[in-house]
């Protein structure tokens, strides 16, 4: 089978650290590549990355700029809008939540976003956050809005857990398996 292009939009949320493992498990059915935010690159330590690397290529931000080809006529985040099939963001942070849905373009990974085909291709979110950014109204208004812009956006709900501080509450990326296995059911059978 051929396998379906999938770009995973890595975010500053501490869920971040399940990347690697949320990598082995999307591999198995899709081309992935990883754009990673800088604020996400907290979460990842050197070895990680390199683990990341074996398995995807990763773009940051200053790959758009340092790819900045006036003569090859060429923008990354367009390239990359281009290439995937589908895109994932997880986790999505609060952060990356309430820029998407405002239409901000301020790094790469929310450029591919603003130029996003919501007619052909699927949008996954993730979202992972403390319990008291979860419960703000603001995460309820902004995926709304994403909900509102296309039904080619799907939100993958947090589930409640212990969280990284400790808290026990809603906020937790789901399990990165529902994860993987929502996007593929969704992305190779789209409705
Ligand atoms: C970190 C992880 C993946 C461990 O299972 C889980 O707790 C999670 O998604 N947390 C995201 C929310 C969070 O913790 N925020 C930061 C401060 S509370």
């Amino acid at each position: 089978m051929n396998k379906k292009n999938l770009i995973l939009g890595l975010t500053g949320s501490v869920a971040t650290i399940k990347a690697v493992p949320l990598l082995d498990l999307l591999t198995e059915k899709f081309n992935v590549t990883i754009v990673a935010t800088d604020a996400s690159y907290k979460f990842i330590s050197q070895e990680e990355k390199i683990s990341l690397e074996s398995k995807a290529k990763v773009y940051t931000d200053k790959d758009e700029w340092e790819h900045v080809d006036i003569k090859s006529r060429q923008a990354l985040h367009i390239e990359l809008r281009k290439w995937a099939d589908c895109l994932l963001i997880a986790p999505c942070s609060a952060n990356t939540l309430a820029k998407i849905a405002n239409g901000l373009a301020d790094n790469l990974l929310t450029s591919i976003i603003r130029a996003w085909d919501y007619n052909d291709k699927s949008m996954f979110i993730a979202p992972a956050m403390n319990t008291m950014m979860w419960d703000n109204p603001f995460t309820k208004l902004h995926l709304n809005t994403m909900k509102e812009i296309s039904k080619n956006v799907f939100i993958i709900d947090p589930i409640a857990k212990k969280l990284f501080c400790g808290d026990i509450g809603m906020g937790a990326m789901a399990e990165i398996k529902d994860i993987a296995f929502i996007v593929q059911l969704s992305c190779y059978n789209p409705h």
